[in-house]
């Protein structure tokens, strides 16, 4: 079965070799779906094409070997070309991330296929009503943040008049529930963030530094799982009582 039918965004790494402080990014990324990850981006705005399929392979390697690759998705960002490439070259890679100034989503699906996952930036001008009216049609879900103004992407969350909009936790559970496909957040996201995140009702959550520049990126990893898990775990139990009772 193709797992843009079943994928899971709850824990989502972004991760290139300019955010992981010289460690290999495959060790990164290895730490991360061990400790419960659930999706992965390679994303970097400094590799070159053949450096990007070769994180590509490691990436995709590192899912396989820990039998993971029909649940962790390994998507790319930007990079059509580069996806391509790799799929050519025989690497299992699951799907593409972009943003609003990137290569339209139609000519990602049509070059990628029905099988894989299509993900974008929600615009952040007018977001929510962005995310009412927009054809979802080739879209699997939305990316959407920052939660903090982050060092990771200074531009994240640049309104039209060249201010920083960051989104408060009554906006994200509002787009929550008016989006139609699902939505993760990130930009910013720590582990204190991961509790009031898992109330407002998103899909997941997404990080890069938080992971990849952590002292010890591993046990960070399975903090930020287990604390959403956690979350999402009893907000089912809470919901599940009658209210007849
Ligand atoms: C999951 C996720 N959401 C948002 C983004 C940002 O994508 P984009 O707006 O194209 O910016 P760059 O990442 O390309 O700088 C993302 N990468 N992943
Ligand atoms: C918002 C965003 N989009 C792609 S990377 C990124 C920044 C997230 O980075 P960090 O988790 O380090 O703040
Ligand atoms: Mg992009």
């Amino acid at each position: 079965m193709s797992i843009r039918k079943n994928f899971d965004l709850s824990a989502y790494l972004v991760v290139g070799p300019e955010n992981t402080k010289g460690r290999p990014v495959e060790t990164i990324i290895k730490d991360a779906i061990e400790s419960g990850f659930t999706c992965v981006q390679i994303r970097s705005k400094v590799a070159s094409a053949i450096e990007l399929i070769q994180l590509t392979r490691e990436a995709s390697e590192v899912i396989a070997q820990a039998g993971k690759s029909d649940e962790v998705a390994l998507l790319v960002n930007d990079r059509l070309d580069v996806i391509l490439a790799a799929r050519k070259q025989g690497i299992k890679v699951d799907g593409i991330h972009v943003g609003q100034s990137d290569i339209p989503v139609e000519v990602c699906r049509e070059y990628l296929g029905e099988d894989s996952i299509v993900g974008l930036s929600a615009r952040t001008h007018e977001l929510l009503e962005y995310i009412k009216t927009v054809d979802v049609s080739q879209i699997d879900y939305f990316g959407a943040g920052p939660l903090h103004e982050t060092k990771t992407k200074p531009d994240c969350g640049l309104d039209l008049d060249g201010k920083i909009v960051i989104r408060s936790l009554d906006e994200i559970s509002e787009l929550a529930q008016l989006s139609p496909i699902p939505l993760v957040i990130g930009g910013g996201v720590k582990l204190a963030d991961i509790p009031p995140l898992a109330e407002t009702g998103v899909e997941g959550f997404f990080v890069v530094s938080a992971v990849t520049e952590a002292d010890d990126p591993k046990l960070e990893a399975t903090n930020l799982v287990k604390t959403w898990n956690l979350h999402k775990l009893s907000q089912n139990k809470t919901n599940k009582i009658s209210p007849f009772i």
